[in-house]
């Protein structure tokens, strides 16, 4: 027998338009690949929203939809006039540009950046460079830098493009748990302090939990939505803590619980009695 499977609530009524809104959005690939079965999803304003589900289930295909680089087949997304970032595992630096080099380029695709001299995106990259904690590295080419680094300067580059929307696909799923940990804080002083609204695919059930405002779970290919787990603990959140180890396992039951029932019928095959 599956579990009971609760569907998300179509956005939020407090008063103000999610910052993104997905819609009953469907994605097939192909004739017949069924990636993506009539999600509906919302992130509300500054809100971080995490979200899990196994390998293949259409997370980064979520990702994709929403930063317009595919269309769905099916259902409506609205991100409104947001401006959207996204981020990937690898950073996607130029190597022939310097760490300056890579987040001026994206400075000067921005509306604000478009008019600006060569020295005053020089000097905005150096800004940006310090909010990352780069402050003096501007110099370094990309395979100077270590991979912590390098992610420090796709979230710089991130943030040259002047979003309100983050979309990052498991931004740190490359990085030792030391560095993680410190990317977290980082991350999260700069969600606060811009006001981003934050969508973040991850396989790691205590990174959500440490970093979400509410953790949505995914179900298998297709993917659909089928829990939501708001996560109430006091912010800064540490990934080791009690509290947080506590709802990571709630929800690593409940995956696991998905997983399994996706891998039951090819398991046993057809007549198996259940
Ligand atoms: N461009 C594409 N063309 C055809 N099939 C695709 C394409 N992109 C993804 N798929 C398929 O769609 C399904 C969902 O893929 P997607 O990469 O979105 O999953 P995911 O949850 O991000 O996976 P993972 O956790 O392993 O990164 C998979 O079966 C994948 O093979």
């Amino acid at each position: 027998m599956t579990a009971p499977i609760q569907e998300l609530r179509p956005g939020r009524t407090d008063g103000h338009e999610p910052a993104v809104r997905l819609d009953a959005v469907s994605k097939v690939y192909g004739r017949e690949l069924l990636a993506l079965d009539q999600v509906t999803l919302s992130v509300d304003q500054g809100e971080f929203v995490c979200l899990l589900g196994a390998s293949g289930c259409g997370k980064s295909t979520l990702l994709n939809l929403v930063a317009g680089l595919d269309r769905p087949t099916a259902g409506e997304i609205d991100t409104r006039d947001a401006r959207i970032a996204m981020m990937f595992q690898e950073p996607a630096l130029f190597p022939w540009l310097t760490v300056s080099g890579n987040i001026e380029l994206a400075l000067r695709v921005t509306s604000s950046g478009r008019n600006t001299t060569k020295k005053e995106r020089r000097a905005r990259a150096a800004e940006l460079l310090e909010i990352v904690h780069l402050g003096g590295f501007g110099g370094k080419r990309p395979h100077e830098l270590s991979g912590g680094m390098r992610q420090r300067v796709a979230l710089a580059r991130a943030l040259a493009q002047e979003a309100d929307v983050l979309l990052m696909d498991e931004p740190f799923g490359a990085l030792d748990a030391m560095t993680r940990d410190l990317l977290h804080d980082e991350l999260e002083r700069i969600w606060r302090e811009r006001e981003l609204s934050v969508l973040f695919v991850t396989h790691n059930v205590r990174e959500a939990v440490r970093l979400g405002d509410r953790v949505v779970l995914l179900s298998s290919r297709p993917g659909k939505v089928i829990e939501e787990f708001p996560v109430a603990l006091p912010r800064p959140r540490r990934t080791d803590s009690a509290e947080v180890a506590e709802l990571a396992s709630t929800i690593t039951d409940r995956l696991r619980q998905e997983v399994l029932r996706h891998a039951r019928p090819a398991a046993q095959g057809p007549g198996s009695g259940e």
